[in-house]
């Protein structure tokens, strides 16, 4: 792509998220705890905070796949959720065009609900009319797989294994052209056969011009689909290029 083409979907300018987390069972929750506080203008000492961003800026662009990695904790999810404004941004800024999307293992879908009735609602939560639900609908069934071993699309969701309810929560984003698609883990949750053609989704997406950032610890899964590559260590960016430059130094990092 040209540079001149190049237009920012992402931008992460010094942005660093704090949670803050409540201590069950501190006395200082108590009203008079609460009032002594507010007149002597002094912080509850039971909230604690974790400092899971620190500082991360990067911009991304329209036509590319973006794969974060890094070890355990190092603050993937949450800069995605972040991005998908679904976290505030405590200093800095995210700018995002468009709605992201964030597709999760914990996306919400209805589990007493069947597969096919969940794929109309979460159809017409991104905004598709219901016609375009109807004309979809039997394809993105198709997509998932979860018909392969018999009528699962018209059995509650409650029923279905953890790698179905992936495939399909996978298959419902997918079927929309989306500004900025967020991946968390689902490519990993779905079998060999899955992966390869949720993959091949992933690269189509993106040939559609959107963009895609995808979070997994499958190196494969990575490679296959992300030509560029964030790693985020303790909360701050270690190396941001193409996906086999930061993959070599994250690796020489995890062997240490
Ligand atoms: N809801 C929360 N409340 C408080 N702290 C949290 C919350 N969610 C995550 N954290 C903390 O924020 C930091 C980053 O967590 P995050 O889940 O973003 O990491 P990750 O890189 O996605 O990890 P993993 O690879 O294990 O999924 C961790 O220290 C974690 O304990």
């Amino acid at each position: 792509m040209a540079d001149n083409e190049r237009i920012p979907t992402v931008i992460a300018d010094e942005a660093h998220i704090i949670y803050k987390v409540h201590q069950a069972g501190a006395s200082s929750s108590s009203p008079l705890a609460s009032f002594k506080r507010l007149a002597t203008r002094s912080k509850n000492s039971n909230i604690r905070e974790v400092h899971a961003v620190k500082g991360v800026s990067f911009v991304a662009y329209k036509g590319e796949a973006i794969g974060l990695i890094g070890t355990n904790g190092s603050g993937k999810s949450t800069l995605l959720r972040a991005v998908a404004g679904l976290l505030p941004v405590s200093r800095g800024a995210i700018y995002a065009s468009g709605q992201p999307s964030l597709l999760g293992v914990n996306a919400a879908l209805m589990n007493e609900l069947p597969g096919d009735r969940n794929v109309e609602l979460g159809c017409l939560a991104m905004g598709m009319s219901p016609d375009e639900v109807r004309a979809k609908k039997d394809e993105i069934i198709e997509f998932s797989g979860i018909n392969d071993k018999g009528d699962f699309a018209t059995l509650p969701m409650r029923t279905y294994s953890s790698g179905m309810s992936a495939r399909l929560r996978f298959s419902i984003a997918a079927a929309k052209q989306h500004d900025v698609l967020l991946i968390d883990e689902a490519l990993a949750t779905g079998d060999a056969k899955f992966r390869r053609r949720s993959e091949a989704r992933v690269r189509e997406l993106r040939a559609q011009a959107g963009t895609v950032f995808l979070v997994s610890h499958s190196e494969q899964s990575i490679r296959d689909t992300c030509e560029r590559c964030i790693w985020l260590e303790a909360g701050t960016i270690r190396a941001d290029g193409p996906t086999d430059e930061v993959m070599k130094e994250y690796e020489a990092f995890a062997r240490r």
